[in-house]
């Protein structure tokens, strides 16, 4: 098997350290590619390059719909290559293969939107208090990004950060998880074969500990843009203070689902479902957190449990796959000891609760959807991310105690209501601490609208103009045209 490579500075290179990591498929733990495993002299070199790319190149300078043209160039070659990158998301990450067909549209729209966004004016004039001048603001990029990136949703995540920044005219460092970086070498090769000069973005791959610790700590490093969990995201804050690097972070969530009694009981109980277990709830934004109305709380776990009971789980390739596995050994551990805490807590085992006993499944990192009843706010498993396929069922009485709870988390990066009354779904929104809310739906996203989180859900934000915004530095150009000496210190000759 051919180990795939590094890119810096414009070529495929072996990491110095010459280690190769194995990736895995987690339906069948079964080998899909080696690749090379870098490390901190190969995060410095790829610096090195997208400093030097930086300072010295064009890329920067050039003009911005010149670089939008580039931007809409990769668009066009994910579309040209959507089912090649859809089968390698799927056997890298396991979600079905439909699952990563719409992430491969998404993306193409990312680099699509951001593409348009290069056609926008980059300066804005502003009032001057001073007569014969003019003040304008003009955008600039912010110089050479880190970007670091999470294994659940590996190319979407990378697409949010590589457009804008390109548009934006910067220059990259871009390191995937160690465990999916298959889809992002691939989107690499595609931005060199769309023409982006050599230098301009440089991929490392392998650990966190070390590669991504060496990009959020270098100082010649302007930004990091980081994705990925709320631990992880404490480091890269500190490490970063190092040069007071720009820094980004959009981080984890227990997204809560508030549904009254009012909703439309089945499209509720559907979408319920759907905003968890879709690529087994590996979803920052899942809506883990049901928050019911005590009144129909009963008949509402009575129809969840009998649609999630047929789930059928299996290999993302096949057609009938609903939900797919963890993606990795270390990961179904942390989810069977989340819910193993869960139920020492008080939770009662409404589904689930366990890996699947079926022969065909064995191979594979599944654990079984679940839906935890009993739950309160006190208990670890309503408290912290579990990032696997499991519901936890709280009840509420009141509109003031839906929302009491559904702020109730360290976190804030989305949530949902389910009412007919839109006035009261309205007041629920103002009072609700997250950065994104549905009403009446759940894990909507598209590239006009900014993503981010409030609390320890991180902050900046992706997507949207805001997105583009995040890669840029405002410059205020005063510019006097009718300068006079103002001899406040006098004159030579007094
Ligand atoms: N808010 C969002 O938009 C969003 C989107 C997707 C995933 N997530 C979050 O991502 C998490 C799951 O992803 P994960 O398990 O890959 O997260 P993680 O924090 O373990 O890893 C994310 C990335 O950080 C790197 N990393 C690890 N240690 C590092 C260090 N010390 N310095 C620099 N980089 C380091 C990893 O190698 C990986 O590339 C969940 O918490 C999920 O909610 C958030
Ligand atoms: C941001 N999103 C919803 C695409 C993936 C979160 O894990």
């Amino acid at each position: 098997m051919d180990i795939k490579k590094q890119f810096i500075d414009g070529k495929w290179v072996y990491s110095n350290a010459k280690n190769s990591r194995e990736i895995i498929n987690p339906f069948n733990q079964k080998s899909i590619a080696q690749v090379t495993e870098s490390n901190e002299t190969d995060a410095k070199t790829a610096v090195a390059a997208a400093r030097k790319a930086f300072d010295y190149g064009d890329w920067a300078y050039m003009s911005s719909l010149e670089r939008g043209k580039i931007v809409r160039k990769i668009a066009e070659l994910i579309e040209r290559d959507k089912e090649e990158l859809a089968t390698l998301e799927t056997l890298n990450t396991g979600k079905t293969l439909e699952e990563s067909r719409w992430d491969m549209d998404d993306i193409a729209c990312v680099f699509h939107y951001y593409a348009d966004l290069a056609q926008q004016k980059c300066e804005e004039i502003i009032d001057s208090q001073v007569p014969n001048s003019v003040s304008k603001v003009v955008y600039e990029p912010v110089g050479v990004c880190a970007q670091i990136t999470p294994w659940n949703y590996p190319l979407l995540q990378a697409s949010w950060k590589l457009a804008p920044a390109l548009v934006a005219g910067n220059t990259l460092v871009m390191k995937p998880s160690e465990i999916t970086p298959l889809t992002t070498i691939k989107v690499f090769e595609l931005m060199e074969e769309a023409g982006v000069p050599k230098g301009v973005v440089n991929l490392v791959l392998g650990p966190g500990h070390t590669v991504g610790a060496e990009l959020s700590v270098h100082t010649d490093v302007d930004l990091v843009s980081f994705t990925g969990g709320l631990e992880t995201g404490k480091k890269i804050m500190q490490a970063a203070s190092s040069n007071v690097k720009k820094v980004a972070l959009e981080l984890g969530g227990k997204n809560p689902n508030i549904i009254f009694a009012d909703a439309d009981f089945n499209t509720a109980v559907d979408q319920a479902m759907n905003a968890v277990f879709f690529h087994a709830g590996q979803i920052c934004s899942a809506g883990t957190r049901i928050i019911v109305e005590e009144s129909i709380h009963d008949t509402f776990i009575d129809a969840l449990v009998r649609r999630v009971k047929n789930i059928r789980l299996g290999n993302g390739f096949e057609e009938s796959t609903e939900m797919g596995p963890l993606i990795s050994k270390e990961h179904l551990q942390k989810v069977i000891s989340y819910v193993k805490d869960g139920i020492e807590e008080g939770a009662t085992v409404a589904i689930g609760g366990r890996q699947p006993e079926s022969e065909e499944l064995k191979a594979g990192f599944f654990y079984l959807p679940t839906v935890l009843t009993d739950c309160t706010t006190n208990m670890s498993v309503v408290q912290n991310e579990g990032f696997g396929p499991v519901i936890t069922v709280e009840k509420f009485s009141t509109e003031e105690e839906a929302i009491i709870l559904a702020n109730d988390s360290p976190y804030g990066l989305s949530g949902g209501v389910w009412t007919q009354d839109l006035a009261k779904a309205e007041r629920c929104v103002a009072k609700m601490r997250m950065g994104t809310v549905w009403i009446n739906d759940f894990n909507i996203y598209f590239p006009q609208a900014p993503w981010g989180g409030f609390k320890q859900s991180g902050f900046g934000r992706e997507l949207g103009k805001t997105g583009l915004q995040e890669y840029q530095e405002q410059k205020h150009v005063f510019h006097n045209l009718q300068p006079e000496a103002m001899n406040w210190f006098g004159t030579e000759d007094r």
